[in-house]
């Protein structure tokens, strides 16, 4: 009924506006008619920039289509073995063929075409350079060397003179300087000289790749235009914040700390200017009065959608270390910083609470654990399909690309490797 209601109400709503439909059309899509939703998606994740938020709407939607999420082989931990390029190898083997891909990974076109249907439709996001680089010093002060070996930790120290903490070789180094550019595949160490035309050649190659670049600062007038792409209901797009810091966590940036971290990240400012002016044509052309009554029908159907879960307001927005329920409890990269999720009684039942419906637990999952709970369900699924090549499997991840997939029986090693110690959130977790 919400289902129906969200998307009935939206339709009228549209139509009093004389909002344009969805932008989706069979021809672009491949699909048989306009309305049908589009399943073949390739959600680029880039860091801090409210990509866990986002990728948790499409693993929600993956699982009420009955749809295959790729998902990394357990020596790639929850990451496609970031801070490599992206290889299919990279890819379970019950997780294939895949109709989305979401975890973390650096972007590789190549790859990713030969592992994803052909009529794949490339999205990402991108945040303005100084909370982003402000949100990645913190996050990753603890582990990353270049941020590491500043006095205090300070990011002020740290801009006044980058080149002495940062060494664009090392170990984590992605995090210190133009993380976007290089989550896209990118050169984040191009020379001052060329950096400007480079970047702009850059965003124009990524701008034929990706169908919407999203924005953090605006995630709602960007999912408008995200559900329209793909010809989703609204209620497929509704979602509670994930992965968010305290305000403690946090520092306000001077207008002079900005410009600074937006020279340091020269590559990825000229690119978050052009996706964000790119953005806001996209929204104009739609109506901007149509764009704002939908962010409104949005929130107003997250609100409901908040109230059937929990009945009344979200769970108590708590830090990390505070929440009792592990399914629940974020990643925390250090003691310095406090990354808040939603806290629910472990056993809600004995309190005398209806425990909520898993898709409302679902919602405010931390990507970790979804990621888990999500490859053991892919994989009794494959089991359940093909009981004979599951039992042949080994633990090795296979690069069997979409052109032949079936023909190639998956084997499943450990790879030994060195991914395990650079992928970073979930290394560091192991070592907790
Ligand atoms: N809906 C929405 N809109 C805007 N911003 C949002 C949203 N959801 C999460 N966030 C903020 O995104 C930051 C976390 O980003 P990621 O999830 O991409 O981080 S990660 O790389 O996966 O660790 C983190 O930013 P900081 O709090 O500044 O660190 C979140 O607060």
């Amino acid at each position: 009924l919400l289902h129906h209601g969200g998307h009935l109400n939206l339709t009228l709503e549209s139509f009093w506006l004389g909002c344009p439909s969805s932008t989706a059309s069979s021809t672009t899509l491949g699909r048989s008619g306009p309305s049908a939703k589009h399943t073949s998606v390739a959600f680029l994740k880039t860091h801090k920039t409210a990509s866990s938020t986002v990728q948790n709407i499409l693993l929600r939607f993956a699982e009420r289509n009955n749809l295959t999420v790729a998902l990394p082989i357990t020596t790639c931990d929850h990451q496609f073995c970031y801070p490599r390029p992206f290889s299919a190898h990279f890819v379970h083997p019950h997780t294939m063929p895949p109709d989305i891909i979401t975890n973390h990974l650096r972007f590789s076109r190549t790859e990713l075409r030969r592992l994803m249907p052909n009529n794949t439709i490339y999205i990402t996001i991108l945040r303005e350079p100084g909370a982003m680089f402000e949100s990645l010093f913190t996050y990753f002060n603890h582990h990353c060397l270049s941020f590491k070996r500043v006095p205090n930790g300070s990011l002020e120290t740290f801009l006044e003179h980058p080149w002495s903490y940062y060494r664009p070789e090392e170990k984590d180094s992605m995090y210190a300087r133009n993380t976007l550019t290089f989550d896209l595949g990118g050169d984040k160490d191009r020379p001052a000289s060329e950096a400007l035309a480079y970047a702009k050649r850059f965003a124009a190659e990524m701008e034929r790749v990706f169908s919407l670049v999203m924005i953090s600062e605006y995630f709602d007038e960007s999912l408008v235009l995200l559900r329209r792409l793909l010809s989703w209901d609204l209620n497929d797009v509704l979602y509670v914040s994930l992965n968010m810091r305290t305000a403690d966590s946090k520092s306000s940036l001077s207008s002079k700390s900005i410009a600074k971290i937006r020279a340091w990240n020269a590559v990825d400012s000229v690119l978050y200017d052009y996706f964000n002016a790119s953005l806001w044509r996209q929204l104009r052309a739609l109506g901007l009065a149509c764009v704002e009554r939908e962010v409104q029908l949005l929130r107003q159907s997250r609100d409901r959608l908040v109230r059937s879960c929990f009945g009344g307001h979200l769970p108590p927005l708590r830090s990390a270390a505070h929440i009792t329920n592990n399914q629940l409890r974020p990643w925390q990269p250090s003691s310095k910083v406090e990354i808040v999720g939603y806290d629910l009684p472990v056993n809600m039942t004995q309190k005398g609470h209806v425990p909520p419906r898993d898709e409302c637990l679902k919602m405010i999952m931390p990507e970790v654990q979804y990621t888990r709970l999500l490859l053991h369900s892919e994989s009794l699924r494959y089991r359940k399909r093909f009981p004979l090549r599951s039992s042949q499997l080994t633990s090795r991840g296979v690069g069997h690309t979409r052109a032949h997939k079936e023909s190639l029986a998956p084997s499943l090693n450990p790879q030994p490797s060195e991914t395990m110690a650079r992928s970073t959130k979930g290394s560091l977790r192991l070592s907790q």
